[in-house]
């Protein structure tokens, strides 16, 4: 059962995962006590090594790393922090920025104690979770998420991964953090594209399970895209119950249940791939992968075509993109083959039966699936 409570200082959403439970706690003001979070929850942490985003380096990973160094632990000692930084953007997530990670953790003398903490989007936290995952056969790690994307999604559920040239997230592992923090004034420093990418992934939580979270995301959307507080810590607490809930039924996606978080994704990874990585932001890509799986839907005569009116409205509201212009199904169902849900040579893709259900469906007709990609070529 997912737990959500609120204190003065944080509201904290539980990801019930028996012994690998772990806690997501949104504040709006408390990356300066990021330092006690980490030292309450990993009391015999000895040695962390900070990974970073190279964009919020100085702004955001440099006075994090200083308050764990000069943290006063008493008997329990000082804390040693390595600290390295990556470049932005999805290039990164590659075999060989993985490998110098892994050479890096090794030559600052990690050991199965230390801990990694990843600062940044959803770039970070699925490279330096991986390496987390795979260091000594897997340390603790901890997620800092600096974006929105990361903050509703990227950082919660463990999954970690970088990408082949041909497929997203090909090479990867489950491994769950030991700790989100999250704070909404990182996103001060966050530039609109990325912003509003995020956006793209609190939607699908509307479409896939929340037909009231819809709702009210059709009538805040201006207050969202404006970033006003109270709606963003609403949309972010909302969008981590929804996926701690579903992770914690189904934690490696084996039942099917968590597969509902793919909502799109077929599509929108092949849209990534074939377009080149980095020429679309993943939430982008995910809005106009939304698009078709709700188009295809409609084709396949499993929802009413007001669903995908009442979606194109809202990710025009939130400032994402509908269409792709280039979009070439030749290019891309060769791509959509090598999708994670793919069995037995067959696609397997989420569909909309309603806003805020969906149903896993497979053995569906190539033809159909070309008509719903060239449907949304415009
Ligand atoms: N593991 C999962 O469950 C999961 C879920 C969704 C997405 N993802 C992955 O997440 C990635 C996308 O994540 P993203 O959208 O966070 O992109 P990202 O990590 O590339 O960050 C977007 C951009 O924002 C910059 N940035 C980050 N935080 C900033 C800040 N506070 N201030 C200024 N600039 C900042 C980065 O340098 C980058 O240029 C994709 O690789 C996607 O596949 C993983
Ligand atoms: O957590 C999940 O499960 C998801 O599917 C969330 C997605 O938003 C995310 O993009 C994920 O990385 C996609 O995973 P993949 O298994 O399709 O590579
Ligand atoms: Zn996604």
């Amino acid at each position: 059962m997912v737990t959500s409570s609120q204190g003065p200082a944080a509201e904290c959403v539980n990801v019930p995962l028996a012994d690998r439970s772990y806690r997501i706690e949104i504040t709006s003001d408390a990356v300066g006590g990021f330092a006690d979070s980490i030292i309450a929850s990993l009391g015999d942490v000895t040695h962390v090594l900070v990974i970073a985003d190279q964009a919020v380096e100085q702004s955001w990973a440099n006075p994090l790393a200083a308050a764990l160094e000069s943290a006063e632990r008493g008997t329990a000692g000082a804390i040693r922090v390595s600290q390295t930084s990556v470049a932005s953007g999805e290039t990164s997530k590659s075999i060989a920025e993985f490998e110098r990670l892994l050479q890096w953790v090794s030559a600052e003398g990690g050991d199965r104690r230390s801990v990694i903490v990843a600062v940044g989007g959803g770039v970070i936290g699925d490279l330096a979770g991986y390496v987390a995952a795979s260091y000594a056969r897997g340390i603790r790690f901890v997620q800092v998420p600096t974006t929105l994307l990361a903050m509703v999604d990227s950082s919660v559920g463990g999954k970690t991964g970088i990408n082949l040239p041909t497929a997203k997230n090909m090479v990867g592992a489950f491994w769950q953090p030991s700790l989100v923090l999250v704070d909404t004034s990182v996103l001060s420093t966050l530039p609109d594209r990325s912003y509003l990418s995020g956006l793209a992934e609190v939607i699908k939580y509307g479409v896939i399970d929340d037909a009231e979270f819809f709702d009210y995301l059709e009538s805040h959307a201006s207050d969202l895209v404006a970033r006003d507080p109270k709606a963003l810590r609403h949309a972010i607490a909302r969008s981590c119950q929804s996926k701690a809930s579903v992770v914690g039924e189904d934690e490696r996606e084996t039942s099917g249940r968590r597969a509902i978080l793919n909502y799109g994704h077929t599509f929108a990874h092949a849209i990534e791939s074939t377009a080149g990585y980095g020429t679309f932001l993943h939430g982008e890509a995910v809005a106009i992968g939304m698009q078709m799986a709700a188009q295809l839907a409609i084709d396949l005569g499993m929802c009413d075509a007001t669903l995908l009116d009442r979606q194109t409205k809202l990710i025009v509201a939130c400032g994402l993109p509908t269409t792709w212009a280039d979009a070439d199904p030749d290019a891309m169902l060769p791509v959509m083959m090598r999708d994670k849900k793919v069995a037995h040579g067959k696609l397997r893709f989420i569909l909309p039966t309603r806003l805020g259900a969906v149903d896993l469906l497979g053995d569906i007709d190539e033809a159909a699936v070309r008509d719903a990609i060239v449907k949304l070529k415009k």
